[in-house]
C-alpha cells in the first residue's frame, strides 16, 4: 500500500472546507430570499411592526406601495396623515382615530429606547391591523423625510415625535435637543420645502407655563420661565414653530397637552409605574410642594387629547407657501388641551388602591428640584370656542378604562414569557 503524501492530504482537506463554505453560502442566501424576499442590504430597515413589514427595504417597491396604500384615505374627502411618533402614547391613538374615520395615515417612529420598547411594538401591531403603516426612523433623517413626501402629497403633518418627560432631562439632555429642537427643525424644513406645504399640528406641553403662578393656566399666560429643560425645548418649538411661520408660510397650530394618561400609555408617567409598584407591594413616593401644599396636575384622558387633535387638524387652514417660498400669511396657533380640574397626587394614589384593591405603601417627601412644578391647571375656553375640543372624562372614570387595560395587557405579555 502506498501512502497517500502529506501534500495530498493538504490539498484535499481545504477543498472539502471550500465546498462546504459554498453550499452554506448558497443556502443561506436562499434561505434569505424566501422569507425576506429581497436580498439583505445595510439599507434594509424595520418599516413596521408586523415581522414582514419591518424587513422590507426602505425605499424598495413593497415599501413605497406600503406607504402609498396606508396613506390614501378611504374617504375620498380624508386627509393625508403623517404622523410623527406613531408607536408612541398618543401617537398610536390618534394614527388608529384617523384611519378609523377614512383619512391616510402613515407613521414614522424610531423606536428609541426611552421605556420599553416592546410596548411601542405592541402599539405598532395593533396599527398594522387598522391598516397604518409606520415607517421605523428618525426624523431627524431628512433624506428619508424627503422620500416620504415626494411619494405622498401629505395634507397634514401630526408631529407628536418627541423626547417626553420631565424629570429625565435632568439625565439626557441631548436627547431632548436631538428630537425636540433638531428633529422639530428638520420636519419644518422638509414641510416648507414641499408643494403644496403640508399644515403641521404638533404637541407642545402644560410644562410651557413652568413657575407661571397665575390659575387657570391661559394661552395669553406666561411662558418664559420653564422649570426643565424639557419644558425649555417645548417653548422653543413654539418660538420655532413662529419663525416657519412667518418665513415660509406655514400653517402650524400647537397644542399644549397636560398630563396625558389611559390605556397603552407612557410607563414613565407616575400613574403607569404607581400601578405597577403598588401591585408589586413596593414603596412608592408621593411628592409633596412647600408648607406641606398638595401637587397637583390636570390630568387629561387619553380620548379627549385625541379628540383635540383631531379637531386641531380639521381646523387647520393650508399652508400658504410653496417651494419655500410664502405667499401670504399663514395660521399660527396654539391651544390649552386640558381637563381644568387638577386633582392631588395623593387622590391618584387613592383611586388607584380602590381600582387595584391594593394599599399602596406610600412615602411622602418634598418634591426634588429636578424639573417638577407644583401644579398644572388648564383653562380650556380658546379650544373650545376654536376647535370644539370639550373633554369628558373624570380621572376616576380614565383610570379605570387604564387600570383594565394595564392588567389584560400586562397578564398577556407574561402568558407570553410563560409560554416561551
Ligand atoms: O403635561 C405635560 O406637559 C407633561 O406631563 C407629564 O409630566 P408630569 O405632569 O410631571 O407627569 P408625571 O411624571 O406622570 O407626574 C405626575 C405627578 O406625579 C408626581 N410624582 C411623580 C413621580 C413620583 O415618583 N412621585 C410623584 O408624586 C409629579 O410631581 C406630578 O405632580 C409628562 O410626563 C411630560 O412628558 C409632559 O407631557
Amino acid at each position: 500500500m502506498v501512502d497517500k503524501p502529506m501534500s495530498n492530504h493538504r490539498t484535499r482537506f481545504p477543498f472539502s472546507i471550500n465546498k462546504l463554505l459554498f453550499w452554506s453560502l448558497i443556502s443561506l442566501v436562499v434561505i434569505v430570499f424566501f422569507f425576506v424576499g429581497s436580498p439583505p442590504s445595510t439599507t434594509a430597515t424595520t418599516t413596521s411592526s408586523s415581522s414582514h413589514s419591518r424587513r422590507l427595504l426602505r425605499g424598495g417597491p413593497q415599501w413605497q406601495t406600503s406607504v402609498i396604500r396606508s396613506s390614501t384615505p378611504s374617504n375620498p374627502k380624508g386627509l393625508r396623515v403623517l404622523v410623527t411618533g406613531a408607536a408612541g402614547f398618543v401617537g398610536s391613538h390618534v394614527s388608529v382615530a384617523l384611519k378609523r374615520r377614512g383619512d391616510g395615515v402613515v407613521g414614522i417612529d424610531n423606536f428609541n429606547r426611552y421605556y420599553d420598547p416592546s410596548l411601542k411594538r405592541s402599539r405598532a401591531d395593533l396599527l398594522t391591523r387598522e391598516g397604518v403603516f409606520i415607517v421605523e426612523g428618525d426624523i431627524n433623517d431628512s433624506s428619508l423625510l424627503k422620500s416620504l413626501f415626494k411619494l405622498v402629497k401629505f395634507t397634514h403633518v401630526m408631529h407628536l415625535a418627541a423626547q417626553a418627560g420631565v424629570r429625565y432631562a435632568m439625565k439626557n439632555p441631548s436627547s431632548y435637543i436631538h428630537s425636540n429642537i433638531a428633529g422639530f427643525v428638520n420636519l419644518l424644513e422638509a414641510c416648507k420645502s414641499v408643494n403644496p406645504q403640508p399644515a403641521i399640528v404638533w404637541a407642545s406641553s402644560s410644562s410651557v407655563y413652568g413657575l407661571n403662578s397665575k390659575v387657570p393656566f391661559s394661552e395669553k399666560d406666561r411662558t418664559d420661565q420653564p422649570a426643565s429643560l424639557y419644558a425649555a425645548t417645548k417653548k422653543a418649538g413654539e418660538e420655532i414653530a413662529h419663525t416657519y411661520n412667518h418665513i415660509y408660510g406655514l400653517s402650524i397650530t400647537g397644542l399644549r397637552f397636560f398630563t396625558v394618561y389611559g390605556p397603552w400609555g407612557r410607563p414613565d408617567m407616575a400613574y403607569f409605574f404607581f400601578t405597577k409598584d403598588i401591585l408589586k407591594g413596593k414603596h412608592i413616593q408621593i411628592f409633596e410642594g412647600a408648607e406641606h401644599r398638595s401637587v397637583a396636575r390636570d390630568f387629561t384622558y387619553i380620548d379627549d387629547i385625541v379628540k383635540g387633535c383631531l379637531g386641531a387638524l380639521d381646523t387647520a387652514e393650508k399652508s400658504t407657501g410653496s417651494g419655500g417660498k410664502k405667499s401670504g400669511p399663514a395660521q399660527l396657533r396654539v391651544y390649552n388641551l386640558g381637563n381644568t380640574s387638577p386633582v392631588p397626587v395623593g387622590k391618584l394614589v387613592s383611586i388607584l388602591e380602590k381600582l387595584l384593591k391594593v394599599h399602596a405603601k406610600k412615602k411622602v417627601m418634598a418634591m426634588p428640584r429636578n424639573g417638577d412644578v407644583p401644579f398644572t391647571h388648564a383653562d380650556i375656553s380658546l379650544a373650545k370656542k376654536e376647535i370644539g375640543y370639550k373633554p369628558t372624562t373624570d380621572l376616576e372614570k380614565g383610570l379605570k378604562k387604564f387600570v383594565t387595560w394595564y392588567l389584560d395587557y400586562y397578564s398577556t405579555q407574561s402568558g407570553k414569557k410563560d409560554s416561551k
